[in-house]
């Protein structure tokens, strides 16, 4: 759906992008997240054409975004909605206007505009506000608007930036819902770019960690974060946890399933090595559920036990305490 290949783009001495390479497939929902200054905005920016870039290719379905007339890149644009972090609405005109905009630009008959403009705001619910001023909308319902405006031209692709990053963990939670429904009932691909491990959790199948310009890693949500690759944990902080001194800490990722529902008496029977649990925890990825358990065991128990964690295919690690 989009590919990029060895994008380069520098801004004078800083070089933001370098050699970026990704492929977004159709109907998946991509985030790309790292940190601040990352270059992250600059390769939305780069797939939009609102950015030029030094060298690489982008190509959106197929088709090579390298246009000689700007009737060809407002066309190529018009298969790419895109909503901002700050909703960049119209201030002085009410919602259906703001919605309405992009149709009015394009030059769509009244009627065509007043269709849409009804089925939109249904789909992002907010049928009820609009003839309102975006001041007088809350962050999420002007991202709402944002959101049914950049659906308006029926793109393929969504590009959102930093879209949730206003906004409180309530209403981040529901404009991610609304974003997942856009993706599962129209069928739009969607990628995104954040900051916030929370979104990515929430909806993204796929995930490309950003560092330094570069794509340090990139997968599927849950493998990702099974496989805990070091861009993951800089991007987290690794901070050293509150653990026992005495012993040997082992960390312990897996899916939870019904298979490793037992595990802990599993390796005390597998074993017969006691131990403790010092704790246990579970995260929600899209439709996965993995577990991180933390154990401590004895020095001279450490082999037993990883010995029977390997045999499973659990991955484990020895952890750090302060
Ligand atoms: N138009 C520009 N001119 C000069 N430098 C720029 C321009 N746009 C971005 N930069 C610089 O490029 C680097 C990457 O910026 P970018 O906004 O892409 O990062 P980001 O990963 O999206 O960060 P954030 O999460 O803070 O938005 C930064 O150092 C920024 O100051």
């Amino acid at each position: 759906m989009i590919k990029i290949k060895n994008l380069d783009k520098s801004f004078g001495e800083l070089h933001v992008l370098k050699n970026v390479s990704l492929e977004v497939q159709k109907g998946e929902i991509f985030g790309l997240i790292g940190k601040s200054g990352e270059g992250k905005s600059t390769l939305l920016r780069c797939i939009n054409l609102l950015e030029k870039r030094d060298g690489g290719t982008i190509t959106l379905n197929g088709q090579a975004a390298d246009f000689k007339r700007s009737r060809e890149v407002r066309e190529y644009r018009k298969g790419i909605g895109m909503i901002f972090q700050h909703f960049s609405l119209l201030e002085r005109q009410n919602v259906y206007k703001n919605i309405a905009a992009p149709m009015e630009c394009w030059g769509y008959s009244k009627q065509e505009i007043d269709e849409k403009v009804r089925e939109l705001v249904k789909i992002v619910g907010i049928e009820d506000k609009l003839y309102e001023k975006p001041r007088n909308l809350s962050g999420g319902q002007r991202q709402r608007v944002a959101i049914a405006r950049a659906l308006s031209m029926d793109p393929q692709v969504l590009l959102s930036d930093e879209a949730t990053s206003a906004l409180d963990p309530q209403t981040t939670q529901s404009i991610l819902q609304l974003l997942r429904d856009i993706n599962e009932r129209l069928g739009i691909t969607i990628l995104l770019v954040t900051h916030e491990m929370e979104v990515i959790r929430s909806i993204c199948h796929r995930v490309a960690i950003m560092e330094h310009g570069e794509v340090a890693d990139c997968g599927k949500v849950s493998e990702i974060f099974l496989n805990q690759p070091g861009s993951l944990k800089r991007l987290l902080g690794e901070t050293a946890e509150v653990l026992p001194e005495e012993g040997v800490n082992i960390r312990m990722v897996f899916k939870e399933t019904e298979e490793n529902r037992s595990l802990i008496p599993d390796i005390t029977c597998a074993t017969s090595v006691r131990f403790s649990v010092i704790y246990s925890r579970l995260e929600k990825f899209r439709d996965e559920v993995i577990c991180t358990t933390m154990l401590n065991v004895q020095e001279e128990d450490l082999a037993k036990v990883t010995a029977y964690l390997d045999t499973l295919n659990i991955r484990w690690e020895v952890a750090l305490h302060e």
